[in-house]
């Protein structure tokens, strides 16, 4: 692909597979979650998120979405439990989402498209760098949280309060002392199940872990998300949407429940 990738109509999911061929693998995400065919497994241990506040460091506009990034040089934000064996440590939390309120979620659930999707993206500490764990079959946890239309959801505020500083792409600043715990739902009941990134470079290196309750966000809330470009200053602007990979063939994977 002559220009980087990106979700338009000439760089989009469906051109991938020109520069990064592992997109047509056997493990790759997102996957279509249909709860009926989930194996309900009562080995699946439950989820601990210990996460950090103080590592908190900075929110950037990466030109395909924000992300905020963790100081992950020790053990003081980590994911134990759920579906994986030692200890992975929290990198980055990011988003996806649509340009309208009937799309923009990358898992779908018997089809359903969310409005939005979280990711708190981690990598186990086997490895040397989050860069290694990334080439590895058991190398990065993600867990998954779907954003649902509802009432405004003040945790996810603090987050949005930000995005005025970061609006085109490779802007970053500040972002600090915050509790990304604050974002999850009530319950941690999952769904689990092998993948991948679901951006280039797509490696198959992925245990997800998507989380069955959603939390919710308003309609102004999203109209926030939407409110970042694409492009960098000084490009025509682009606005930030639609930057979701739909789900990908199941190839046989079995997907398993931690609740019945
Ligand atoms: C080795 C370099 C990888 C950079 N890319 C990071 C990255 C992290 C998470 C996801 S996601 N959307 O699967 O959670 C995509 C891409
Ligand atoms: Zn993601």
């Amino acid at each position: 692909m002559s220009h980087g990738w990106g979700y338009g109509p000439t760089n989009g999911p469906d051109k991938w597979e020109d520069d990064f061929p592992v997109a047509n693998g056997p493990r790759q995400s997102p996957i279509n979650i249909v709860p009926k065919e989930a194996q309900y497994d009562s080995s699946l241990k439950a989820l601990k998120l210990r996460y950090d506040p103080s590592n908190a460091k900075g929110i950037l506009n990466n030109g395909h979405s924000f992300q905020v990034d963790f100081d992950d040089d020790t053990d003081s934000s980590t994911l134990t439990g759920g579906p994986i064996s030692g200890t992975y440590r929290l990198r980055q939390f990011h988003f996806h989402w649509g340009a309208s309120d009937d799309r923009g979620s990358e898992h779908t659930v018997n089809g359903i498209k969310f409005p939005c999707e979280l990711h708190l993206v981690h990598w186990n500490t086997k490895y040397p760098s989050f860069g290694e764990a990334a080439s590895q079959p058991d190398g990065l946890a993600v867990v998954g949280v779907f954003l649902k239309i509802g009432a405004a959801n003040p945790r996810i505020q603090k987050v949005l309060d930000a995005l005025d500083a970061i609006k085109t792409k490779g802007k970053q600043t500040t972002f600090a002392n915050f509790d990304a715990k604050t974002l999850l739902p009530p319950s941690l009941d999952y769904w689990t199940y092998d993948g991948s990134l679901t951006t280039p470079p797509l490696l198959e290196s992925v245990t997800w872990i998507v989380l069955r309750e959603p939390i919710s966000v308003s309609p102004a809330q999203m109209a926030m998300f939407r409110s970042l470009l694409f492009t960098g200053e000084g490009e025509a602007p682009c606005c930030m949407a639609d930057n979701y990979r739909p789900p990908q063939p199941l190839k046989g994977r079995q997907v398993r429940a931690s609740f019945k």
